[in-house]
Order: structure tokens, then C-alpha cells, then sequence
């Protein structure tokens, strides 16, 4: 079984403006709302390849309620801690370029924070647990190592997608599957960019540390893959950019759920960049046929 949990989920509120003018009124084109927040996004995009999973985290107010009631619209299991204060909602301008507010998230109280930890204490061998995004603020630091303590005691496998100490501390749990984008793997080696050569060399150094599949994103220039016996790297398919939230959860998903079918490694890879891109090439995150659309597009070379 796969479990997703998502400390901060989000309502996305997507607003397409022709222009954006900071400091003056602008009237939106269009808008979208959707559940968002890494590991929903996850549990979403698997659902859309045929995949069930159990989405665990925080909600609150009409924002988690909304969550909530979308998820299970779309047929998603949901055992969410219930808080008192508000789900954030999470504006992204889109306005030639994207500009993004996350929210910080809601207060959680420390029995809140024991209830989510005594739920992955529940889970079982071989169950995997997708760790994504960040942590509302009122969380202590060490959240994320709690609840991966948890899931090794239970050898349950861990996906981490996360940034700054909570990724460096998750990667020392020798992870099934990491992906940080490019920025997020500079910033794990204290750099501001990193060249290509030195994304292969911090990304097999990860491995050597013990992370089993590692994937890099870096947007439309397209990914990397590490794992003890291949180095991968795939374009990214060229295409119109619609609203690329959410394209690095759908990776996740798309590898996770090629995986669960059996397929080789580097298939697994391929389709999950194709399913980033398409994700990126669409307003909602990826459907199962877009991204089958794709993935013959998806080239992988091997380093
Ligand atoms: N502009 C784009 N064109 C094509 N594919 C894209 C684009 N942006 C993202 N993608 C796809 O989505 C994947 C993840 O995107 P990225 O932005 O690196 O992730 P994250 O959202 O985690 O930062 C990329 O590896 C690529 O396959
Ligand atoms: O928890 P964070 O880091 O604030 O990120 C939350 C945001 O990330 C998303 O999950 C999208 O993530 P990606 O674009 O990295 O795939 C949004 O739905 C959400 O608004």
C-alpha cells in the first residue's frame, strides 16, 4: 500500500493575468482552484494512473475541507489529522512568468503531531511513504525524522520530497526514492547553481550514501536518474507550458506507479519525466494519456 502524507497541504489558487502590475488593480483572465501540496499531488496523479493510495497530513477549516472533499470525489482514501486552524491557500500568478505565495501553514499543536506520528507507526513492511513538501512552521523541526524513524522500524520504504535540513536529515534514512530539483540538491551541498558535472557528482555521492533511486528535475531542461546500477539523463519533451505545479510530484508519482507494475528502471525514468512534462503541459496535473502521449518522445542516454 502506499501512503502520502502532506504536513502543509494547500488549496492551489491558480490566476492567469496577461500581465501582472505590482501596486495596482489587475483583473484575472481565468482562474483555477485545486487540492495541492506535495504528497496530495502525489496520491492525485497515482489515482490517474490506476494507483490507490491513502493520503495522510494535516487539514483544517473550509480549505481542508475542501481538500478533503475533492480527494475523496476523485476516489482518494483520506486519514487526515483534523486541526483547528486553516488549511493555507497557495496563490500562483501566472503572468508570462510564474510567480508563486506559498502560505506558512497552520498551528500544530503537539498532540496533533503525536496523532500523525502513532498513524505511521501503523503502517506496514513493504507499505511505502511519500514525505513531501514543506512543514507548517509551528511544527518542530524534526517532524520529518520522526515520522521516517517510525517508518524504518516498520521497513516501510520512504520517498522523500523535501528541501533544506529536512531533506539532508531524510536522505541519512537511506530512501527508496529522493527527488530534489537542482536548486534543492546546490542547496544540499551548500552551492547557488550546480554545472551538469557536478549534479552527476553530488547525485552518485547520494547513492554511495545510500539513497536507492535518486532523481534530479531541473524544469524543462529535463533529469537526471542515479541508482547503483545505471546514471540516466532524459530531455525534457519540448511542449507549451500551461502550469508546471505540481510537475515534480508528478515524477514521483509516474516513477512510483511505473515501479508498482514491474517495469525496468530506466522505463520507470522515462515515464516519469513524461509525466512531469505533461503535468507541465497542462492546466490540472497529467492524465494517464497524456502522459502515455509523451513518453515515446522521452529519449533516455545512459553516462
Ligand atoms: N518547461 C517545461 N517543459 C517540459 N517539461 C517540464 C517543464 N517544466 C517541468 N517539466 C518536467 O517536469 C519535471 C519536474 O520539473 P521541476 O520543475 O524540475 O520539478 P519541481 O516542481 O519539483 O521543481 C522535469 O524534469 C520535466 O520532466
Ligand atoms: O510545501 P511547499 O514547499 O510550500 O510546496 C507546496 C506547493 O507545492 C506543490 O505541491 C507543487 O509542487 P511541485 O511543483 O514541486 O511539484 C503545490 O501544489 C503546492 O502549492
Amino acid at each position: 500500500m502506499i501512503y502520502t502524507c502532506t504536513l502543509n497541504p494547500s488549496v492551489d489558487y491558480i490566476v492567469h493575468l496577461d500581465e501582472l502590475h505590482v501596486g495596482e488593480l489587475n483583473r484575472s483572465l481565468k482562474t483555477f482552484t485545486f487540492p495541492g501540496g506535495k504528497g496530495i499531488n502525489v496520491s492525485r496523479v497515482l489515482k490517474r494512473f490506476g494507483v490507490d493510495s491513502t493520503a495522510l497530513g494535516f487539514v483544517g477549516g473550509f480549505t481542508g475541507g475542501f481538500i478533503e472533499s475533492e480527494l475523496r470525489k476523485e476516489g482518494i482514501a483520506c486519514d487526515f489529522v483534523h486541526v483547528p486552524g486553516q488549511t493555507r491557500i497557495n496563490v500562483k500568478l501566472k503572468a508570462g512568468r510564474e510567480t508563486e505565495i506559498n502560505g506558512e501553514g497552520p498551528m500544530i499543536a503537539d498532540d496533533d503531531a503525536t496523532q500523525l506520528i502513532a498513524k505511521v507507526g501503523a503502517l506496514s513492511a513493504g507499505d511505502v511513504l511519500v514525505l513531501a513538501g514543506s512543514a507548517p512552521m509551528s511544527l518542530s523541526a524534526d517532524m520529518y525524522e520522526r515520522l521516517a524513524a517510525r517508518a524504518v522500524k516498520r521497513r516501510v520504504r520512504l520517498v522523500v520530497d523535501t528541501s533544506g535540513p529536512a531533506l539532508e536529515a531524510l536522505l541519512a534514512c537511506r530512501p527508496f526514492l529522493a527527488k530534489p530539483n537542482h536548486h534543492e540538491l546546490a542547496e544540499l551541498f551548500g552551492a547557488a547553481v550546480l554545472t551538469k558535472k557536478e549534479i552527476i557528482l553530488y547525485g552518485r555521492r547520494l547513492v554511495e550514501r545510500g539513497v536507492e533511486h535518486l532523481i534530479v528535475s531541473m524544469g524543462g531542461a529535463g533529469a537526471f536518474y542515479f541508482g547503483r546500477e545505471a546514471t540516466l539523463f532524459a530531455e525534457a519533451p519540448k511542449g507549451t507550458v500551461k502550469n508546471s505545479v505540481g510537475a515534480g510530484d508528478s515524477m514521483v508519482a509516474g516513477f512510483l506507479a511505473a515501479w508498482a507494475s514491474g517495469t525496468s528502471i530506466e522505463e520507470a525514468f522515462a515515464y516519469s519525466v513524461a509525466a512531469g512534462s505533461a503535468t507541465a503541459f497542462s492546466e490540472d496535473l497529467c492524465t494517464k494519456e497524456e502522459v502515455e502521449a509523451l513518453v515515446d518522445r522521452v529519449h533516455i542516454v545512459h553516462l
